[in-house]
């Protein structure tokens, strides 16, 4: 029985729903330490968070240049300048001070604006246009300084509070910590924050051909591609992983999986088709996963179901083919929508739709993948179809789709293309 990507895409989300809710439970939530570069990034809050200060803490000034009273300088014209004497000057981190009325005060970008002063006039609008006697700025400020123009109040005042006010609702729950995230939650001197567990995933390479990434091949034997195309895509998502292998045998299977019984998902690759060894239909049809065929290329073969566990709860499993390129395909179609769509991720990709370079064909009953490129011209070049070319896939920089009933594409036909190259 075959069944669409749609449909497939519906039973995996239906899948996966109660442990991504399960994950979001505020019971469940855990601390982190909000440290640069520490293991908040990424993370999805688990409550909502207020500000406990408001933001900025105090009015400051948004350019260098002087603080004044705006009715001081209320009179002045291009022909009548208005000259104030030059106060204190005032820099970034100075304590809070007061403004001596009929004077301008010297301000620094991010100075507290001095008690008495309503408006700051930036440096380039003074007469002279530059300070005087401050810091490295030579010349004497006791000829005061002239200005042409009246001000407005507040000009140039960032008020306490205008980026976040005390008690404000800064970031709800659900929301991603990212960069602008994490610096806001820094600048309202928040230093831990509550999240939610991540999914924690078993990723399991089945094959007994397999070797890691650094062991010597024997004959017949091929490194591991999956677990780390899968681990990358999971990290992305924000879930935590475990990766085993496990050889082709049902037992070695099961006992993997009953190694982690904390996985709140199952991930498998290889041993699904129609082989005489297929490892995981072996151990888990048995048990609640389903397999069958999606009219997909590559990605065709797959399972998806609750696998029953002695003594534990049900375990969503997902299972994907081995070839490489259908399953790093399967996990973009199948769970990155779904996992990204819970940790508070875009979860599609940018879409366009674009001429083919060349003509293509498209096995007629199923929804091709293709791997492609962007060309100058604005086209898009597509590479073979074959489902071990990793490498084709690496420098891809679209996926370009072909929907079901299809068999051929002339060149310059329009179609479906994914930006992976984000
Ligand atoms: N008679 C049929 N044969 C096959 C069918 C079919 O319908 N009838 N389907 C083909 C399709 S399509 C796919 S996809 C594969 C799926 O096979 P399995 O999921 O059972 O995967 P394996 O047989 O274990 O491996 C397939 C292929 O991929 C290589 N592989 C497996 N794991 C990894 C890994 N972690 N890293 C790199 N490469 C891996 C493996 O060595 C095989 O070459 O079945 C077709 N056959
Ligand atoms: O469906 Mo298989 O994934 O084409 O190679």
């Amino acid at each position: 029985m075959s069944t669409t990507v749609e449909e497939h895409a519906a039973t995996v989300a239906a899948l996966l729903a109660p442990a991504l809710a399960a994950v979001a439970d505020p019971s469940r939530a855990e601390m982190v330490p909000l440290t640069p570069a520490g293991p908040a990034h990424g993370r999805v809050l688990a409550a909502d968070v207020r500000s406990p200060l408001p933001v900025p803490p105090f009015a400051n000034s948004q350019m260098d240049g002087y603080a004044v009273r705006s009715a001081d300088i209320a009179a002045a014209t291009g022909s009548r300048p208005v000259r104030l004497p030059i106060g204190r000057a005032r820099a970034a981190g100075d304590a809070a001070d007061v403004h001596e009325l009929g004077t301008a005060t010297p301000v620094m970008t991010g100075a507290a604006i001095p008690a008495g002063a309503d408006a700051v006039v930036q440096i380039e609008a003074a007469d002279p246009p530059r300070f005087l006697g401050i810091g490295a700025a030579g010349g004497d400020p006791s000829a005061g300084v002239a200005f042409s123009t009246p001000v407005a109040p507040g000009t140039f005042i960032r008020e306490a509070g205008s980026d976040v006010t005390a008690g404000q609702l800064l970031l709800t729950a659900g929301t991603r910590l990212g960069p602008a995230q994490l610096a806001t939650l820094a600048a309202v001197g928040l230093t831990t924050a509550r999240v939610r567990p991540r999914l924690r995933v078993l990723l399991v390479s089945t094959g007994h051909e397999l070797r890691a990434p650094g062991e010597t091949l024997g004959s017949g034997q091929i490194h591991d591609a999956n677990t780390a195309s899968l681990a990358a895509s999971l990290i992305d998502t924000g879930a935590e992983v475990a990766c085993a292998a496990a050889p082709d045998d049902a037992e070695a299977l099961l006992a993997v999986i009953a190694a982690h019984p904390e996985a709140d998902l199952l991930i498998t690759t290889g041993g699904v088709s129609a082989g005489a060894f297929e490892v995981v239909r072996d151990a888990l049809a048995s048990r609640g996963v389903s397999f069958g065929h999606v009219a997909m290329q590559p990605g065709g073969p797959q399972g998806a179901g609750m696998l029953r566990r002695d003594e534990l709860a049900p375990l969503p499993v997902v299972a994907f083919p081995g070839n490489p390129v259908s399953a790093l395909l399967s996990f973009e179609m199948f769970l990155r929508p779904p996992l990204r769509r819970a940790a508070g991720l875009r979860d599609q990709r940018e879409v366009r739709w674009l001429p083919l370079a060349h003509a293509i064909e498209s096995p007629q009953g199923k929804h091709q993948i293709r791997r492609g490129m962007l060309r100058d011209d604005g086209s898009v070049s597509v590479g073979a179809p074959g489902s071990h070319l990793l490498h084709d896939y690496a420098r891809s920089t679209v996926l370009v789709h072909v929907p079901a009933g299809i068999a051929a594409l002339p060149a310059g036909a329009e179609v479906e293309v994914w930006r992976i190259d984000e």
